[in-house]
């Protein structure tokens, strides 16, 4: 979508991401068994990159949802949550099923972001039929992370309010680049009448920027802010290569 930033918001409902337009979105996650793994931790960290400027925060589980949504709603801030569920670590993880997206709209997200591949859904569920029942349920928006330019297509089909390229380089459909997926972030830009979300291994300002520039509605980082154990690691690789 390449319309100018001046474009009035549409509809009420779009307001999360007009605040989100042009902005940074850090995503806040910790993994099972880390030390970070706690919703007060991820919601300290959350507050902190509110502080640093963040447009908006990715935060991952029913617990920390709920958590980070709670300190904002206390301090008055109204900073749009996108909130997912993984389950597992493998094909469909990222709120596979109705009953993760529902669970994470009620936890207080006001963007759900859900798995956006072609790739069969646990619940047996399509897409389009994930979207319909969420909307049933909540009034939040639908983030596709997808894989691919088929995925974003069919996403788009299927009813979803913004797309991201969280998924590129992890569904074998695309490369795993060395930092974001540049080439498919402007293929859906170009094809998709919807706020395309660049997400997934945006490691710099200068890669953030790069991908504001090709067309992205805001930016997600995650590791390069929020994983000091992978921070860490690629210093001391550096330092023992
Ligand atoms: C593929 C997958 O499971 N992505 C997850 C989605 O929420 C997270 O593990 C990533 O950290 C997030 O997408 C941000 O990306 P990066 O950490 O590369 O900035």
């Amino acid at each position: 979508m390449t319309d100018s930033p001046s474009t009035p918001p549409s509809a009420p409902a779009q307001d999360p991401l007009i605040a989100l337009r042009g902005g940074l979105v850090v995503s806040c996650q910790a993994y099972p068994g880390e030390a970070m793994r706690d919703p007060r931790t991820m919601t300290q960290v959350a507050l902190a990159a509110v502080e640093g400027g963040a447009a908006g925060i990715r935060v991952q589980g029913v617990a920390d949802i709920e958590h980070v949504t709670r300190a904002f709603a206390e301090r008055k801030m109204t900073v749009p949550v996108t909130g997912l569920w993984k389950d597992g670590s493998d094909g469909v993880f990222i709120t596979p099923t109705l009953r993760h997206a529902v669970a994470v709209a009620e936890a207080g997200a006001t963007i759900v972001a859900i798995d956006g591949t072609r790739r069969p859904r646990p619940d047996r569920l399509s897409l389009a039929g994930t979207v319909a029942g969420l909307r049933e349920h909540t009034s939040a928006l639908v983030m596709a992370d997808c894989g691919s330019l088929d995925d974003a297509l069919a996403a788009f089909d299927a009813g979803v309010d913004v797309v991201g390229t969280t998924l590129s380089g992890y569904t074998g459909e695309r490369p795993r680049t060395d930092g974001p997926d540049l080439e498919l972030l402007a293929e859906l830009v170009e094809r998709l009448d919807l706020p395309v979300i660049a997400e997934g291994r945006v490691h710099s300002p200068t890669q953030a920027r790069a991908a504001l520039d090709a067309g992205a509605w805001a930016v997600v980082v995650g590791t390069a802010i929020t994983h000091p154990t992978s921070i860490t690691g690629w210093f001391v690789d550096a330092l023992t290569h």
